[in-house]
C-alpha cells in the first residue's frame, strides 16, 4: 500500500474547526491548573465559606483585600473555574454569585467536620515549580539512555528523589514540607467513607498490621469502628518516634523490606503506588510471611487505584493523570488488574479478589 493511500481523509470543515478548538483545549489545560492554584493561594474557597457560602466578585475582592482594578480579571478566572467544575455560579440574581462545590469545599481552611481534610497542600505540591519543571523535561528524559534503575524525570532533572527524608530537603525544604503535607492530606481524605463502605472487610480480623501507617490516623479509625481488633502500625523509626502515644495502637519502627509485624491481616493503603514492581514484590513477600494461611483467615488488604475504563471516562482520566503524576515524579506507578495479578503471583500469593470499588480506587484482598 502506498503512503498516499494510507493518508487520513481530510476532515470536513466542521471537524477542522472542532479540531482547532480541541487543539486550544489540550494546549492550554495547564492554565486551568494555574487558575486553580491561584484560587487556592488567594484563599477563595475559604473566603466564599466565610461570606456565608455565596459571594460576588466584588465581595471576594473586598474580603481578600485585592486592588479594585483586578476585579474584571478575577471575574474571568472565576468564569473558567466554574466551567471546569471547581465552583458553582448563580446568575439569576442581579449580579453573579459564586458558591462552593464538593471539590472547593475540600479547600476551605478551618472546617471542623469529620470528613473534611483540607487539600490545599496536595494542590500546591502538584502544581509546584519543581513538579511542573519535571513534566516539562519529559521528552528530554525519554531521549536519554539512562541506566536502570531508571530515575524519574523529577530525580533526573533535580538530582534528588521526591519524598526522600534527607535528600529532598537539600533541593528545597519548603517543597519537601509541602509535599509531605500534601501526601498526608491526600491519604487521609475519605477515611470515614472507607470505614463506612468497608465495615465487613475487617469482620473476623483479630489483629491487623497497618504497613506504612504513618502517625496511625487510619489505624485509629479502624480501632474506633472495630474495638476488638489489635492494631499495629509499622513505619520508619523516624516517623514512629513522633507517633502519638495513644495506648491503643502498637507502634513499631522498622523497615517493611526486612520484616512486617505478624498479624491476622496486613493493610497496605496507598503504599504500593510509590514503588516499582520489583520493590512491590519484595514488600508483598514480607507481608505474606507476616500472615497465617488463607484457611486461618490470613489476607493482605490493599487500597489503591485499579486502572480501567469501567468507571467511565472522567474517573479513568483521573486515574491516568495520577499515573502520570507518579511517572513524572517517582519510580512508582498506578496499576490495572493484570499488573496487580502479576505482582501478587510473583510474591507467592495464590489468589486475590477485588472486593469493592471506592471512587477511583479498589479494595483488593490478596490470599496466601
Ligand atoms: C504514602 S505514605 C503511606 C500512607 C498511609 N498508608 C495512609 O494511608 O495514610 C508512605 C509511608 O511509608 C513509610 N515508609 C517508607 N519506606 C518505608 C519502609 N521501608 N518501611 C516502613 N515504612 C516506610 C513512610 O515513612 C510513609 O509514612
Amino acid at each position: 500500500m502506498s503512503a498516499g493511500s494510507m493518508t487520513v481523509l481530510a476532515p470536513t470543515d466542521a471537524e477542522l474547526l472542532q479540531a482547532q478548538a480541541d487543539l486550544w483545549r489540550h494546549s492550554l489545560y495547564y492554565l486551568t491548573s494555574m487558575a486553580f492554584k491561584c484560587a487556592v493561594e488567594l484563599g477563595i474557597p475559604t473566603a466564599i465559606h466565610n461570606l456565608g457560602g455565596a459571594a460576588s466578585v466584588e465581595d471576594l475582592v473586598t474580603a481578600l483585600s485585592l486592588p479594585q482594578n483586578k476585579l474584571p480579571f478575577l471575574r474571568r478566572v472565576m468564569r473558567l473555574l466554574v466551567t471546569s467544575g471547581i465552583f458553582a455560579s448563580d446568575s439569576r440574581a442581579h449580579e453573579e454569585t459564586y458558591r462552593l462545590k464538593p471539590l472547593s469545599w475540600l479547600l476551605v481552611e478551618g472546617v471542623d467536620a469529620e470528613d473534611h481534610t483540607n487539600q490545599k497542600y496536595f494542590v500546591l505540591s502538584t502544581v509546584s515549580k519543581h513538579y511542573v519543571e519535571a513534566a516539562l523535561s519529559l521528552a528530554d528524559w525519554f531521549k536519554k539512555d539512562l541506566a536502570p534503575p531508571l530515575p524519574s524525570p523529577f530525580e533526573e532533572l533535580h538530582g534528588v528523589p521526591l519524598l526522600h527524608p534527607e535528600k529532598t530537603p537539600l533541593l528545597d525544604n519548603d517543597l519537601h514540607n509541602t509535599v509531605l503535607e500534601g501526601v498526608a492530606a491526600h491519604d487521609n481524605l475519605a477515611i470515614g467513607t472507607i470505614m463506612r463502605e468497608c465495615h465487613d472487610l475487617f469482620r473476623g480480623v483479630k489483629s491487623l498490621t497497618d504497613c506504612c501507617g504513618g502517625d496511625g490516623t487510619t489505624a485509629r479509625a479502624i480501632v474506633k469502628a472495630h474495638p476488638d481488633i489489635k492494631c499495629t502500625v509499622l513505619d520508619l523509626p523516624d516517623v514512629i518516634k513522633n507517633a502519638p502515644a495513644d495506648g491503643v495502637i502498637n507502634y513499631v519502627g522498622g523497615d517493611m523490606f526486612k520484616s512486617v509485624p505478624p498479624s491476622h491481616a496486613v493493610l497496605l493503603k496507598l503504599v504500593l503506588l510509590h514503588w516499582s514492581d520489583d520493590d512491590c514484590v519484595k514488600i508483598l513477600e514480607q507481608c505474606r510471611k507476616a500472615i497465617p494461611s488463607r484457611e486461618e483467615g490470613g489476607k493482605v488488604i490493599i487500597i489503591e487505584i485499579v486502572l480501567g475504563p469501567s468507571l467511565g471516562p472522567v474517573m479513568f482520566e483521573a486515574q491516568l493523570l495520577m499515573d502520570m503524576l507518579m511517572m513524572v515524579n517517582t519510580r512508582g506507578r498506578q496499576r490495572d488488574e493484570n499488573d496487580w495479578r502479576e505482582i501478587f503471583m510473583k510474591a507467592g500469593f495464590s489468589d486475590y479478589k477485588i472486593v469493592k470499588k471506592l471512587g477511583a480506587r479498589g479494595v483488593i484482598e490478596v490470599y496466601p
